[in-house]
């Protein structure tokens, strides 16, 4: 019986790690094209063909429906959407392959607030994130959100590093600058104008975009000098500019989504892994 029992219990263990790796293997999907875009797209395309991309009014609708339909507090899905963006720095960039010291740069809206959140999940993961936070709206969700990082001991910048600063002291860049209320039309207004085009003249150092990496058209076409991320978080589903991302790593997060709220908008969203809250597309 003990025999027979030990085999038993071989064979289950190495079932589990064999589908253990299938899963680790089928979350990492290599590109390896020369049209790096083409070849990532076209891959997650193949793995995922019924994803839904969302232009920047049913971001905006979905966004809407779960705070007065579903009633989520902005908090809750806030916190969500910011520890996904942790999950992903800390996948994407581990502690155990360089430093973790990550600058994080907040915009005025809840892409901002990610940002904060990310930082404090961040700083608990080991990581020593600073935050550059320079257009600070006077809402109590946002105060209390550096409130807590201040009093946790995060460093909040006064100036945006200069691109060698950067290359120099930072492991990567965590973009929350703008997400999906993003308005391309009339440019993009101070201090974010100058903070983006440092950005842009970083040399091929890595920068982890927050839903839409920041400055580009939701929807439309990618302009030549725009913020080129080495990797994007897609929350609760890819916007349309995703399609043109070029990066390496392009993960969804924000695991919140109900499930007929999904198939209302045709989301098709991809099964996260077990209790995961990312998924690498
Ligand atoms: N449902 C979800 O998936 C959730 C996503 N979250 C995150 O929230 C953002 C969207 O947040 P929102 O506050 O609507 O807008 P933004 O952060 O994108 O920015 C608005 C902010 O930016 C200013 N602005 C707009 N255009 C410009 C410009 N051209 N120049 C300068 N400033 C500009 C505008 O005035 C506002 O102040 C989404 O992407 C996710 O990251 C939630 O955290 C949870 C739910
Ligand atoms: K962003």
């Amino acid at each position: 019986y003990c025999v027979y029992r030990s085999l038993i219990n071989t064979l289950l263990i190495r079932a589990t790690t064999t589908s253990n790796l299938g899963l680790a293997l089928q979350n990492q999907t290599v590109c390896k094209s020369t049209d790096f875009s083409q070849h990532c797209y076209s891959t997650m395309s193949t793995k995922f063909p019924k994803l839904k991309f969302l232009n920047q009014q049913e971001a905006i609708n979905i966004d809407q429906e779960l705070f007065n339909e579903y009633k989520f507090s902005v908090d809750q899905l806030m916190e969500i959407a910011g520890l996904s963006c942790a999950h992903v720095v800390a996948n994407a960039y581990p502690l155990s392959s360089g430093s973790g010291k990550v600058l994080i740069i907040c915009g005025p809206g809840n892409n901002g607030g990610d940002g904060l959140v990310c930082a404090r999940h961040l700083s608990l993961f080991g990581y020593e994130p600073h935050i550059l936070y320079p257009k600070r709206p006077k809402k109590p969700l946002f105060e209390a959100l550096t409130t807590q990082c201040e009093k946790m001991g995060l460093h909040f910048l006064t100036e945006m590093p200069s691109a060698k600063d950067i290359t120099l002291n930072y492991r990567c860049v965590v973009d929350a600058i703008f997400g999906f209320s993003f308005n391309s039309k009339s440019g993009i207004r101070a201090p974010f104008d100058d903070i983006i085009a440092t950005l842009v003249t970083l040399d091929n150092h890595p920068i982890c975009s927050v839903d839409i990496p920041s400055g580009w058209d939701v929807e439309g076409d990618v302009k030549e000098n725009s913020l080129k991320p080495d990797c994007l978080i897609s929350l609760t589903a890819p916007k349309l500019c995703a399609k043109q991302f070029k990066g390496t790593f392009h993960y969804i997060g924000g695991r919140f989504v109900p499930k007929a709220l999904a198939e209302k908008y045709q989301l098709n969203l991809p099964n996260y892994p077990g209790t995961d809250s990312i998924l690498r597309l």
